[in-house]
Formats: C-alpha cells, sequence, structure tokens
C-alpha cells in the first residue's frame, strides 16, 4: 500500500444505545479508492462522517497523515474539513438559489479566494465535467446527473487529498450514475486524491482499488490492497 492517509484505530460509535461502530480499525493508503458496502445499518455512513471529522468516535482514534485528528478542537476539525477534505452526498448539498458557477465557488471563497478567481477554477473545472455551458443556471434548471456533477466539481475544486463521497450516484439513473462515477474516478486520479465512497451500488463499488464490507458495525472483510492507480 501507498504510505497510509487516513487511519481509524479501534474507533467506537454509539447513538444512546444503539452501536454504530464497533472497535473498527482501518488504514487507507495515498490515492486509494475504496468503496464502502454493507447492508443498511451497519455503520458505513457513521464510519464516514467519524473519519471525515464530521463525528467524533467516543473511543478509538483517527488519523489523517499520521496526526490525531479525534482530540483536536473544532476548529481545526472544521479547517480541515474546508481544506483537505471534500464531501459528496448523494443530493441536496447544492444551494438551490446560487448558479452552478457560484455553487463551486463558495469552498474557496470560504478559505478567502475572491469571487472573480474562484470563478475562473470553477468554470475550469465545471469545463472539465462536461457541464461548462450550464455555469450561469440554476441547479432546478439542470438534470440530477448535471447537479451530481456541479456537486462535485464543489467537492474537488479545493483540491482536497481525500474525497469522502456517500452514495454519490444514489439519486440518479444507472446511466447518470456511471458517468459521474467515471468523472470522479478520472479527476480523483488525475490528481491523486485518495477516495472513500459509500454505496450499496456494485456498479459503483466496481470503480474502486477495494472493496470494504461492513457488518453490524465492523468490517467483515477489507478486499486487496492494490497500488493506487494500478486497478483503474
Ligand atoms: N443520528 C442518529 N441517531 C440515532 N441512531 C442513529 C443515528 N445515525 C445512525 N444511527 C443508527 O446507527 C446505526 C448505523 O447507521 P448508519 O447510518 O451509519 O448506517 P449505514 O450503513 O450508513 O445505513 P444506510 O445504508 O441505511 O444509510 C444504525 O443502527 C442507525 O439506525
Amino acid at each position: 500500500m501507498n504510505d497510509p492517509i487516513l487511519e481509524a484505530k479501534n474507533i467506537e460509535k454509539w447513538y444512546g444505545p444503539t452501536p454504530a461502530l464497533r472497535d473498527m480499525s482501518l488504514v487507507i493508503g495515498r490515492g486509494e479508492i475504496v468503496a464502502v458496502t454493507g447492508p443498511s445499518g451497519c455503520g458505513k455512513s457513521t464510519l464516514l462522517h467519524c473519519l471525515s471529522g464530521i463525528l467524533r468516535p467516543d473511543q478509538g482514534s483517527v488519523q489523517f497523515q499520521q496526526r490525531d485528528i479525534t482530540n483536536v478542537s473544532e476548529a481545526t476539525r472544521s479547517r480541515l474539513r474546508r481544506t483537505a477534505f471534500g464531501v459528496l452526498f448523494q443530493f441536496g448539498q447544492i444551494v438551490p438559489e446560487l448558479t452552478a458557477v457560484e455553487n463551486v465557488t463558495l469552498p474557496l471563497q470560504l478559505g478567502g479566494s475572491r469571487f472573480r478567481d474562484a470563478a475562473v477554477r470553477a468554470q475550469r473545472l465545471l469545463d472539465r465535467l462536461g457541464v461548462g455551458d450550464l455555469a450561469g443556471k440554476r441547479p432546478g434548471e439542470m438534470s440530477g446527473g448535471q447537479q451530481q456533477r456541479v456537486a462535485l466539481a464543489r467537492a474537488l475544486v479545493t483540491e482536497p487529498e481525500v474525497l469522502f463521497a456517500d452514495e454519490p450516484t444514489g439519486a440518479l439513473d444507472s446511466l447518470a450514475g456511471e458517468q459521474v462515477m467515471v468523472e470522479l474516478v478520472r479527476l480523483a486520479g488525475d490528481h491523486g486524491t485518495t477516495v472513500l465512497v459509500v454505496t450499496h451500488n456494485v456498479q459503483v463499488a466496481a470503480y474502486a482499488d477495494r472493496e470494504i464490507t461492513m457488518r453490524d458495525g465492523q468490517l467483515e472483510t477489507a478486499g486487496q490492497v492494490t497500488v493506487a492507480g494500478e486497478a483503474r
């Protein structure tokens, strides 16, 4: 495996009396594309939220680039999420009142970029994703697949180290979903971005270098580790 970029060590997460993660350990190599699969309720989203610093595990630790991110301040975690991590969800994350280009510039502007500079980068990425001509349109004027490409552009515009994707094609038909995955894998490969994708969909999991299956808050299998890039 390439050098580890993310590591969960014996993490546990409970929601009241319900265990969502139980003594879960996992290492993800830099540049790997890892799919997390398993039945509904097995803890996939909770794992993604703990690894991305959205949730703090009740026990155990998460390391990003060999640095503990579990016991750091909320401000540090939130800066990390803004600069080093990108997130892509099933739907609903792009702002309906804003145009595509405005949506994509948001993370850059939060990081202090001027709109004009951010818009140049956003437009370039929208062009690469085949939706450059929709830059001035609002989400309501786009198909689901086009909206998800805009969301993907927004997740990647800061060139994050890790992209966390939770059912990124779950709201799309299979053709549109496949197109989004092709673009996601292509852009991640170009930038060496590590990807963790939670999915129920075997076709989506097939894009990964490695598939991890969970059951009852624990790892069921951890598939063969491949050197990033070889399996794509
Ligand atoms: N906010 C919450 N409050 C209470 N229980 C929760 C909460 N979020 C998740 N759970 C419970 O924790 C367990 C793991 O949930 P999680 O959403 O991580 O699973 P999942 O594998 O992602 O499920 P799905 O595939 O259905 O999205 C489940 O039993 C779920 O009901």
